[in-house]
């Protein structure tokens, strides 16, 4: 050892503030300020969510554009990232509430189906494994749309395709699900969440993550029902039969308004989101290289020791035995809950500058002076 001391960043986005990318060169910049010489490792990390297409092209994914639906039918372009035959797929490209038109919520219309027309971009591109990265969705069409797009079919009583979205579901009829792209049957198709909740009920994606999208009491009821029943047309579908109860009722059939679930259709395997893209993104390499590794999120809250990002970093950091600190726009957590996570210290934007709003709006200079903070406690 040269004595030159080693940093990973491996932090997400400050969601409404920082990309996970600008959060890293913002870090690296405030550390060498103080540690001239320090080596940083920048590898920007997402959870499947919103960022996730970002994160695979900062680890040298190829970044592609293809032209889709968006949530309500008009086109929108959205990117899918490609490594020797891996393609992370980022369901929000497609069907995220961004991609509303005007941002106006749609609960019950929204449909899925361009992930499965970016899906079918991936499997096109020659792709051997994708992983499909879901969440920040404006859906809740159990992946109704998304199956349609690689070639199933949902019809009414008339025998003519249901209406988009959720709501759409309640008139379903019969299902047929034998067109499906036969590409599928050999990818090794990955869904990654970081959600556990079934399809319906209490736990399930409408009453849980209805409301985020727009949806009234009355729309959630409706969209549980519509799930539900769904499900129960797919049980009687030829193919299908009892697989389609057994996959309503596993942990993250719920993921991003039942996309889980038309994706472990496609036989899709369900795996914790940011353990998925630690694995793709080459975290475990990197991790060995450093002594001090960095992670964070716009806000460290209960939710993040659920399976977001800076807990996965901070779990397979720690089993590493390395230190781990976090920065964080606002800060939410006693510092046992961090201990506990394997965060030594974690360090909000709010500490450097009192006033929230400047946080957001100068949050790079911030940062910056934050990152200074953590060079001075840890590497000078
Ligand atoms: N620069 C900032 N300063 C203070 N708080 C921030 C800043 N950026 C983001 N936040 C807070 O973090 C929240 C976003 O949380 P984040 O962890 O990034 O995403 P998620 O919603 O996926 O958990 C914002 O709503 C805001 O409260
Ligand atoms: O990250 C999320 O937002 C959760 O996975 C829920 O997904 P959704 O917001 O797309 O329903």
């Amino acid at each position: 050892m040269d004595g030159t001391r080693r940093v990973l960043v491996a932090a997400d986005k400050f969601k409404g503030s920082l990309t996970a990318v600008e959060v890293a060169e913002r870090v690296t910049a405030g550390l060498r300020r103080v540690v001239p010489d320090v080596r940083v490792e920048a590898l920007p990390v997402a959870d499947g969510g919103d960022g996730t297409v970002a994160a695979a092209v900062a680890a040298g994914f190829e970044r592609r554009e293809v032209r889709v639906a968006g949530p309500l039918g008009d086109e929108v372009t959205a990117a899918y990232a490609l490594r020797e035959g891996t393609a992370v797929v980022e369901m929000a490209e497609a069907s995220g509430l961004q991609r509303l038109p005007e941002g106006v919520l749609a609960p019950l219309t929204a449909s899925t189906y361009g992930s499965g027309e970016l899906l079918r971009a991936a499997l096109d591109a020659g792709a051997r494994t994708i992983v499909f990265g879901v969440g920040g969705s404006a859906t809740t069409d159990g992946g109704a749309g998304m199956l349609a797009a690689l070639g199933a079919r949902f019809l009414d009583g008339d025998g003519q395709p249901v209406a988009p979205g959720g709501g759409g579901l309640a008139a379903l009829a019969s299902a047929d699900l034998s067109g499906l792209d036969p590409r599928l049957s050999d990818v090794e198709l990955v869904l990654a969440s970081d959600v556990d909740n079934p399809l319906t009920g209490p736990k399930g994606a409408p009453a849980v993550y209805g409301p985020q999208k727009g949806a009234s009491p009355d729309d959630v009821r409706a969209l549980d029902a519509a799930l539900g029943h769904l499900a129960k047309v797919l049980e009687r579908t030829e193919g299908v039969g009892a697989r389609a109860a057994g996959y309503a009722a596993s942990p993250g059939a719920g993921a991003a308004g039942g996309v889980g679930f038309g994706a472990m259709l496609l036989g899709a395997r369900f795996r914790p989101g940011i353990e998925v893209m630690l694995d793709v993104l080459g975290f475990a390499p990197a991790l060995e290289r450093a002594e001090l590794v960095i992670t964070g999120e716009g806000s460290l809250d209960e939710q993040t020791l659920h399976g977001k990002a800076p807990a996965g970093v901070a779990a397979a950091a720690r089993a590493a035995g390395k230190e781990v600190v976090a920065v964080c726009g606002r800060l939410a957590l006693p510092a046992e809950a961090l201990g506990r996570a394997g965060i030594r210290r974690a360090y909000p934007l709010t500490d450097v500058e009192p006033d929230v709003t400047k946080c957001i709006a100068e949050a790079g200079p911030i940062l910056e002076r934050v990152a200074e903070g953590i060079a001075r406690d840890f590497l000078a």
